[in-house]
């Protein structure tokens, strides 16, 4: 399976609405604590902007939301997946990305025979607490190398600027949060990664 290179992680259908316009094909709304209702509204609208723009939307940890919402793409953690019901959710027909940190986590993600793993922090990130020192470039090619064709995500600290050593070390996938959305202009940040990973795509 071919994922778009560029992958931006975002809190809300308004960040939806303001960058899959712009050509984004891959997002996923990573969205935490929100009331129920509230939440399954903003994956209903996400997933019908993504679908007008052909844009695949990948829904995180609300895997039942994402089922009875017709979504088609869900993303999971390691606790997460501990506590989902993964043949609730290949049954449903849904694809399904794993975090993994370490060669226990990999081994865990490729039991559930994953449509991607994600491998981070490759760089230091202020976007999310987590106990494991950065990766680094070298060990995204050892990744690469144990999951053969399945499509590897980089995560954790990627800016435009770092993007292409994780290409060039084996990553197909660029998944990013602040150097788009905490940026000053997102839109254009946007283009610019459009435009940066368009010989990955
Ligand atoms: C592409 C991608 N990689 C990793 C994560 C992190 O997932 P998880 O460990 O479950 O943490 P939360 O994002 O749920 O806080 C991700 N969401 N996406
Ligand atoms: C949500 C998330 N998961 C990670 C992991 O390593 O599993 S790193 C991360 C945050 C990525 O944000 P930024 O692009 O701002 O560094
Ligand atoms: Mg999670």
């Amino acid at each position: 399976m071919k994922l778009d290179p560029f992958y931006p992680l975002v809190d809300s259908s308004g960040w939806i609405e303001r960058l899959v316009p712009l050509g984004v094909k891959l997002v996923q709304l990573r969205i935490k604590d929100m009331p129920e209702a509230e939440l399954r509204r903003e994956i209903a609208v996400s997933n019908a902007i993504c679908e007008d723009h052909g844009c695949r939307l990948i829904v995180n940890d609300h895997w039942q939301l994402a089922i009875e919402e017709g979504c088609d793409f869900v993303h999971l953690g390691q606790e997460d997946l501990a506590d989902a019901d993964v043949r609730a959710i290949r049954k449903a027909g849904l694809r399904l990305g794993v975090s993994t940190h370490d060669g226990e986590e990999l081994e865990t993600a490729l039991s559930v025979d994953p449509d991607y793993v994600a491998l981070g922090p490759v760089y230091p990130t202020g976007s999310k607490e987590l106990k494991w020192a950065p990766q680094g470039l070298e060990k995204i090619g050892g990744w690469k190398r144990q999951i053969g064709g399945l499509p590897l995500v980089a995560i954790g600290g990627l800016t435009l600027e770092r993007v292409s050593g994780v290409f060039e070390n084996g990553a197909d996938v660029a998944a990013v949060i602040s150097d788009v959305t905490g940026n000053r202009d997102p839109e254009a940040r946007t283009r610019e990664w459009l435009s940066l990973t368009e010989k990955w795509r």
